[in-house]
């Protein structure tokens, strides 16, 4: 994985592309998702958007919770050569495995396919924004292959989960009332 920090500094060999990975970096953040699904659901007047959106942030926090208690539990560090310059971290963020950009990547991904109506350019897209995601941790030096690997696994085994306890106005009437306008 050291070999392949290519972009981990501007010293590196593809240094000059790290200012682009970074903006990738952000892409897949947690901030700007949650923040972004939370003002959808706001502004939404319609109740099928409501119900995705809501799924999508009782994903979103369930995945932030998962990657932190699976950081908390193995405490591998990150990889050496990482420069800790990262956008809003918490504290087991020091930690690297698994990758929590990897995991949002693969659950947004399988959310996004499965549940907006996208012509399949609009799809492919929506895969290689993952998976560049996810290769961009590698090359920033932010994890090892195995971290990201893991991430993308866990990712997509928790958009099963989610999928399995959607939440909809006969499951969980309370929350959407908070909603409904
Ligand atoms: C503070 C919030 C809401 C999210 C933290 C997002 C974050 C910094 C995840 C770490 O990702 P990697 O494990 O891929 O480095």
């Amino acid at each position: 994985s050291k070999r392949l920090g290519v972009c981990a500094g501007e010293g590196s060999a593809w240094g000059s592309a790290r200012p682009l990975m970074k903006v990738i970096e952000i892409s897949g953040h947690g901030v700007p998702w949650l923040l972004g699904t939370f003002y959808g659901l706001c502004q939404s007047d319609s109740s099928a958007a409501r119900e995705v959106l809501l799924n999508l942030l009782f994903a979103l926090l369930l995945d932030l919770v998962l990657v932190a208690v699976v950081k908390g539990l193995v405490k591998r560090p990150r990889p050496t050569h990482n420069k800790m310059d990262m956008f809003v971290t918490i504290s087991v963020d020091k930690y690297s495995f698994p990758s929590g950009h990897a995991t949002r990547a693969a659950l947004v991904c399988r959310f996004i396919l499965r549940h907006l109506v996208l012509a399949v350019p609009l799809r492919v897209l929506v895969v290689l924004w993952a998976l560049i995601v996810s290769i961009s941790r590698v090359m920033l030096g932010r994890h090892n292959m195995t971290d990201v690997l893991f991430g993308l696994l866990l990712g997509y085994a928790l958009y099963s989960v989610v999928e399995h306890c959607w939440l909809s106005p006969l499951s969980a009437p309370a929350l959407f009332a908070l909603w409904s306008h």
